[in-house]
């Protein structure tokens, strides 16, 4: 299962030249407000006929102007949904969802229907109408009604991006289990890197046009070269890490690739995976094991990466175990600590810093 991009299309005073792939999973498609991220969209869903594409969808070309091949939108097998949940407000909960179905042509499957209540936790909403649902539960309606036409890939364009920090919050769950648990690609278009860091398995930035990084969430959020894009203040690695038990002062024991890690109580029962953001704002370097320092979680590695900017800061890459961690240091700092790559170093991660909603489902 995978979508395969290629696309260079110009408007007046923009020109996008993209190519990515999108595998199973969650692909984030992130960039600053005008970087072209709609745009890709529009290509895919075939909202616009780029100069120059070559766009594939497992084994079915959607476009490709080598051939003059354009598949019409309604012929492309494609679920969206968008930042508002578009859902019909005389229709029941229930009846909107079996709309998704009806107007693919595709007979009700009860079943599948079934599934999608229980994995979007829709079941109590089914009869009431949209005008009495929140933002999130809306969304979730949405999803569901865009996944019952059976889409063969999943379009997202800034789907939390009305809704505020709780709803957020409370939609999240239900993205992750729809990552985890369905096959079904989804193209998810964001500018908000926390939401990037939880749902992602593979990362496209793009800058004015240009995909500036593409590869796995890991990799991608690890680099260094993407903080001017996406902001110092956003930088910062995910790690992937089990629980290994939940102590009774409150805090959660995991176990990640660099060593252990001790955070505020995570609600997920031992042996989970789950993926860890740490921003890079939150790590302390230092060359020698620290003794006698509050700061509970202290990861062994080596600099694999220093980055400097246009400021008094530098961004450092650690290897840890099969993982990068980043800290943003002064530049002041990394010449103290006489840091180069190879040298070997600890990451310091004070325990609270890490807040419960950069603790996610791992993938
Ligand atoms: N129909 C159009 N005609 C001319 N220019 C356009 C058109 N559509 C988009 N653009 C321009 O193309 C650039 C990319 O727009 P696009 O909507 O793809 O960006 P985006 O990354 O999705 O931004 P945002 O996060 O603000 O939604 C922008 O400079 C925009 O002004």
């Amino acid at each position: 299962m995978s979508l395969r991009v290629q696309i260079t299309h110009r408007f007046d005073s923009f020109t996008l030249n993209a190519a990515f792939d999108a595998p199973a999973g969650v692909t984030a498609l992130f960039g600053a407000s005008g970087s072209g991220k709609t745009t890709v969209v529009n290509a895919v869903a075939g909202l616009i006929k780029p100069d120059q594409a070559r766009i594939s969808l497992n084994d079915q070309m959607l476009c490709d102007s080598a051939t003059r091949l354009w598949l019409p939108p309604h012929k492309r097998r494609l679920g969206y949904v968008f930042q508002e949940a578009r859902l019909f407000p005389h229709l029941s909960v229930q009846q909107n969802l079996r709309y998704g179905r009806w107007f693919a042509g595709l007979r009700g499957d009860s079943a599948e229907e079934t599934r999608l209540i229980t994995l979007l936790g829709l079941g109590p909403l089914l009869a009431r109408r949209p005008g009495a649902l929140s933002g999130g539960e809306k969304q979730r309606v949405a999803i569901g009604r865009a996944l019952l036409s059976a889409p063969e890939l999943l379009l997202m364009d800034e789907p939390l991006a009305a809704l505020d920090e709780a709803r957020k919050a409370e939609i999240l769950p239900y993205l992750e289990r729809l990552r985890d648990e369905t096959q079904i690609p989804i193209l998810y278009v964001s500018h908000a890197m926390a939401e990037v860091a939880r749902l992602a398995t593979t990362v496209v930035v793009l800058s004015d046009g240009k995909v500036l990084r593409a590869g796995p969430v890991q990799n991608i959020l690890s680099d260094p070269g993407i903080a001017p894009t996406i902001g110092l203040r956003e930088a910062g690695a995910v790690l992937l890490a089990q629980v290994v038990t939940h102590h009774p002062d409150g805090l959660s024991e995991l176990s990640a690739a660099g060593g252990r890690l001790f955070l505020p109580e995570v609600t997920a029962q031992p042996g989970r995976t789950l993926r860890v953001r740490i921003l890079a704002q939150d790590v302390i370097l230092s060359r020698t094991r620290p003794d006698g320092l509050s700061a509970l979680n202290i990861l062994p590695g080596t600099v694999s990466m220093i980055h400097a900017g246009d400021g008094p800061g530098v961004l450092v890459q650690l290897q840890t175990g099969d993982a990068q961690i980043l800290a943003r240091i002064t530049q002041r700092s990394a010449q103290a600590l006489e840091l180069s790559e190879g040298k070997p170093c600890y990451a310091i991660i004070k325990s609270v810093s890490v807040a419960q909603d950069n603790v996610g489902r791992g993938a």
